[in-house]
């Protein structure tokens, strides 16, 4: 039972921690964190991720309109999609970090990540053995469409943990947005791991 201003000031503190790590240069990524009452907390646009303050976040509705006349995210679009998709997410993070950009320039259609023991720390997995597919989308600035095709993947697949936009970044989600970052640490991690076994490999 999170109210606007414990989630904010959560929002505020990933950007922070996502920053440090190297993870939203300039001013690239976004964050938002749902409320009970089913709005949204979420990154005014074009704002510095790791100089956030409480002001730099806005509150919409689930249509994605602001309630309070500011700009949110350009990338509005597609919180609303993993939100409408899976009821029990309550936060939703997307980091242009460097291991998902290289691995969007060496694998194409999709990342598969087994036998990680790190797999476990995303919601649902309980073993190294799980084969999670990571989709990678074609990079798009048109984001309603960009939106929908990461819709038709669900729609197709029935389940989604993360997925990459190639040259760009991904998006990872959670319970909680303390949830969704050990999702953002756990599969950056992995992406890394994939990208250095590539180059060790060829
Ligand atoms: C610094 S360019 C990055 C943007 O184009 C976009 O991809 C991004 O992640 C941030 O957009 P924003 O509108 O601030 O949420
Ligand atoms: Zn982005």
């Amino acid at each position: 039972m999170s109210g606007f201003d414990t989630l904010a000031a959560e929002l505020v503190e990933a950007g922070r921690e996502l920053y440090r790590r190297g993870w939203v240069p300039a001013t690239s990524g976004n964050f938002s964190a749902r409320l009970d009452d089913g709005t949204i907390a979420i990154t005014a646009s074009g704002r510095h991720k790791g100089r956030l303050t409480a002001g730099d976040i806005l509150r919409i509705d689930a249509e994605g309109r602001s309630l309070d006349g500011r700009r949110p995210s350009a990338e509005t679009g597609l919180h609303l999609g993993i939100y409408r998709r899976f009821p029990e997410v309550r936060a939703v993070l997307h980091p242009h970090s460097p291991a998902a950009v290289l691995a969007s320039r060496l694998f194409k259609g999709e990342l598969v990540l087994a036998d990680h023991e790190l797999l476990k720390a995303l919601d649902g997995i309980d073993t190294h053995a799980h084969r999670l597919v990571v989709p990678i989308f074609a990079n798009d600035q048109d984001i309603p469409r960009l939106a929908r095709q990461v819709d038709q993947w669900i729609e197709r697949h029935r389940r989604l943990h993360a997925y990459i936009i190639a040259g760009h970044g991904f998006y990872a989600w959670g319970r909680s947005v303390a949830a969704a970052l050990t999702a953002v640490e756990a599969l950056e991690f992995m992406f890394d791991c994939e990208v250095r076994l590539y180059g060790v490999r060829s």
